[in-house]
């Protein structure tokens, strides 16, 4: 690809304390783009987004976004900046309403809501059942709702990029399409996106590339629509010739 990526990381490592998780993670991701990041459980893929977010120290030339470097940037300034997290298992506020957890982020938000494409009433256009259910606490929606609500939660921040933490995890296959048809609308709308996925087709045909992860390295990386189910069989699993 071409041009400056709105989103890089460079040899980027990182862990909890002395345990080292991330081993030298390059990744770009260009405006407009879906990139998905695959890999079996412990892989790295939910340390990586946290790394990127603030949320787990590294260098900061290690991250940069929008021509700087913003490594170890804290996660509250990055959401400013207009990087946004679907965090996995959605983080919901137990106790509050349906409208009170989408609104939570918004005095963080890159844009106040008025100036930003993303309004309650857009989302509540995107997600009717969230219309509906908005004075209820959250505690009371399924958890396919909830998962919209986090979404719409991360989009009031009005992001340029979004990072999403397996979106899909635990829900029913309907529902499931019902939230990944509305990734082209937010690419539409300027934000680009990095998605994590366990679901491998699934991640293929919500991507324009893909990038696997197999502790904590990438062992493969190519347009989703071009690398073979093998090619990506052996990166996930560790064969030696897992080459795009
Ligand atoms: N809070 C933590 N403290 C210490 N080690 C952790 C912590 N969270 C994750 N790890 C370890 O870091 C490594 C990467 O885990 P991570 O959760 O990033 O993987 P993942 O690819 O997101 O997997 P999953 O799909 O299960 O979430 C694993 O070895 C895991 O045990």
């Amino acid at each position: 690809m071409t041009g400056t990526p709105i989103l890089s990381t460079h040899a980027l490592t990182g862990g909890y304390g002395d345990f080292q998780a991330l081993f030298g993670i390059d990744m770009e991701l260009h405006e407009g783009e879906v990139i998905s990041l695959i890999g079996a459980n412990g892989a790295g893929k939910s340390t990586y987004l946290k790394s990127i977010f603030g949320l787990l120290p590294v260098q900061p030339e290690m991250v940069r976004y929008d021509g700087q470097a913003v490594g170890g940037t804290p996660a509250h300034r990055m959401v400013r900046r207009g990087i946004a997290m679907v965090p996995e298992g959605r983080r919901l506020f137990v106790g509050m309403t349906v409208e009170e957890n989408m609104l939570v982020a918004i005095d963080n938000a890159r844009l106040p809501e008025a100036e930003g494409h993303w309004t309650r009433e857009r989302l509540f256009e995107l997600f009717p059942i969230l219309r509906e259910k908005r004075r209820q606490p959250i505690e009371d929606l399924s958890g396919g709702q909830q998962q919209m609500v986090a979404i719409s939660r991360a989009l009031l921040c009005q992001p340029r990029v979004l990072l999403c933490d397996e979106i899909s995890l635990g829900l029913a296959p309907k529902v499931i399409r019902e939230i990944y048809a509305i990734l082209p609308e937010i690419t539409a709308a300027g934000t680009s996106i990095v998605l994590v996925e366990q679901d491998v087709s699934l991640a293929r045909e919500a991507s324009n590339r893909l990038y696997c992860m197999l502790e904590g390295r990438i062992t493969l990386t190519g347009a989703s629509s071009d690398i073979s189910r093998d090619a990506i069989a052996a990166a996930y699993f560790g064969a030696s010739d897992a080459v795009a």
